[in-house]
């Protein structure tokens, strides 16, 4: 007997020091992949910079004081061109960049493409697509012909794209320039922005804070105002969350509203949970602009992507004079939000009202069972995939929670899930969520249909138009945060478990009196309440969003309830 006890003893040690070993060279030759893509990053801001400031400083400032309205009448008439639009953007967001790491390249080939464009728009007969001319700033991960996609492991540095996604080729057809990358928590499935390559992007509101994630950097970039419209992926509230971090409104459509070919995923092969990709912008109603023109032009994507249905935008369900029967939360049951995402539910609630709509209370379903549901179906390998490509990485810090729990057998977090729930319940949930073979794997995708079904059906049965709820727990954290309180993405990864369409506007900031509320009543019952309610204090001032849902091809609506809350606080 002891003989086997020692065998297997030196045969773990054995393994450890391999795999100890093995893990050292990968790091030390990670390492000065690293560093030389910083420096040429650090080249490639330069750049830009030299770009920007080509266009005299006194013009550059007045096109930079246009919102995306403005923009895209000035250069329709002709009176900005696109390589002024250009230079102004690469100035904006290589400010934005310095205050907030935000950027991971500038595309540079942009200021070219808009000579082009200028060039052609010459031509009398040149008819200008409808966002001629207009930067567009795009998540890291989304595939642009001779750029990297990443998304934070080092391991895909200097692997660019051989081709355009089709959804890249369609923004250029509609006169979009796409300008620069922005940066991404490794993986993407997190809700922070830190990776080993690019480092860390902060909130521009506080550097101490995270902007969100995974589509951080065009959080971060979009509310320091370096750019005025980029694209995001969602799969657990990525779009959204950042929106709520960093002030910026945002729109995770349901699934097949895009096309998904040739584009990426953080784990592919997950179809109940898929990315979907979705804009992001300083204000609703940009939103809306380019989603009117995307979607009115959807055959483009449709004949290249058959699974893309040709759905077009409806102006008729976005303009109805009818009023919208809104159900309401503030609290789903698994996650209290801190008091300023409560008020700021109950701000919306009152403007919506004010606006002539019937706003009533809504209780979202078994939030723990969707708790466990989403994590079975995002990780259905049990986290394999992706904890087999950060092995051959280098570890982001702030992602050691999820990287330690998808180091844990599945049987072993079983094991523990019941002695763990009798003093951290939420936790034991967790712990038990991952799935543990092909069988409770179907049994999970039955089980998400069912509550797609049930959860439908009862908005049809109190005839709700959109959900109206809070989008997350808690106002933009310490980077850290997001790592020890995963399970604070229930607000927003339910959308993605019903493959709703989702938004989230800016509606208030956090107030004193919504700080003192927190001290004096906000839960401590366990470990994720703590740090929750640590993280938030000293965050006054750091703005809040709402989350707006509906079903699939419905999302016309949820933009028409974002845009009319929004118009409600700022007149316009
Ligand atoms: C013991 C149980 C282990 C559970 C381990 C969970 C590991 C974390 C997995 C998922 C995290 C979910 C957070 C999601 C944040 C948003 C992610 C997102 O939307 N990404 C966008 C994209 O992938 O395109």
């Amino acid at each position: 007997m002891l003989f086997y006890v020692v065998l297997l003893l030196l045969g773990a040690g054995a393994y450890y020091y391999h795999f100890k070993t093995n893990r050292k060279k990968i790091i030390e030759r990670l390492e000065t992949v690293v560093q030389r893509r910083r420096d040429d990053l650090a080249k490639n801001v330069q750049e830009a910079k030299r770009i920007g400031d080509k266009l005299d400083a006194t013009r550059r400032d007045w096109i930079a004081g246009l919102d995306f309205e403005q923009l895209q009448g000035e250069l329709q008439r002709g009176h900005v061109s696109a390589v002024e639009a250009v230079r102004t953007y690469f100035y904006k967001g290589v400010l934005a960049h310095q205050k907030t790491n935000a950027v991971t390249a500038f595309i540079l080939e942009a200021e070219q493409q808009a000579e082009e464009m200028d060039e052609k728009a010459k031509s009398p007969s040149y008819v200008k697509p409808p966002m001629f001319g207009i930067p567009l700033s795009l998540k890291e991960c989304l595939k642009v012909k001779g750029y990297d996609t990443t998304r934070g492991f080092v391991q895909d540095a200097y692997r660019p794209s051989t081709e355009d996604s089709i959804q890249i080729e369609h923004y250029k057809k509609l006169g979009l320039i796409p300008f620069c990358q922005t940066n991404v928590p490794q993986s993407l499935l997190s809700y922070n922005c830190s990776n080993p390559l690019f480092g860390t992007t902060t909130n521009p509101y506080d550097s101490t804070r995270t902007c969100g994630g995974s589509s951080g950097g065009e959080g971060a970039l979009i509310g320091a105002k370096g750019s005025l419209i980029g694209i995001g992926t969602d799969v657990g509230g990525s779009v959204r969350i950042p929106c709520h971090f960093t002030g910026t409104a945002g729109l995770k459509p349901s699934k097949m509203r895009f096309a998904h070919r040739g584009g990426g995923a953080s784990v592919p092969g997950k179809p109940m949970i898929d990315a979907n990709d979705g804009p992001m912008a300083q204000d609703v109603k940009t939103n809306v602009e380019f989603l009117r023109n995307v979607w009115g032009d959807i055959d483009f994507q449709s004949d290249r992507d058959p699974y893309c249905p040709p759905v077009h935008w409806n102006e008729s369900l976005y303009a109805s004079e009818k009023k919208l029967r809104v159900g309401y939360y503030i609290d789903d049951g698994w996650f209290t939000p801190t008091p300023a995402l409560q008020r700021a539910v109950l701000e919306a609630k009152k403007h919506l009202e004010a606006a002539g709509h019937t706003v009533v209370p809504f209780y979202p379903p078994r939030l723990t069972e969707v708790i466990q549901l989403y994590f079975r179906a995002v990780c259905l390998d049990g986290g394999q995939y992706v904890l087999n490509k950060l092995l051959k990485d280098i570890i982001e810090p702030t992602i050691n929670m999820q990287v330690t729990l998808w180091m844990i057998p599945t049987w072993v977090q079983r094991a523990l899930s019941y002695p763990i729930s009798l003093v951290f319940p939420r936790m034991g949930v967790l712990m038990s969520s991952l799935t543990r073979d092909t069988f409770e794997l179907r049994e999970a995708y039955a089980d998400i249909e069912a509550y797609r079904e049930e959860y439908v059906g009862l908005m049809m049965k109190d005839n709700l138009d959109v959900i109206l709820c809070p989008a997350s727990i808690m106002p933009a954290p310490q980077h850290d945060i997001p790592s020890k309180v995963l399970c604070g993405v229930s607000y927003t990864c339910l959308y993605n478990l019903l493959d709703f369409g989702a938004g989230v506007v800016p509606v208030t900031k956090v107030s004193k009196a919504d700080e003192e509320k927190l001290i004096n009543e906000y839960p401590e019952t366990d470990k994720w309440y703590q740090i929750t309610k640590k993280a938030t204090i000293g965050a006054i001032g750091m703005p809040i969003g709402v989350q707006v849902a509906a079903p699939p091809f419905r999302e016309e609506a949820v933009l028409r309830a974002m845009r009319e809350i929004e118009i409600a606080i700022h007149g316009k």
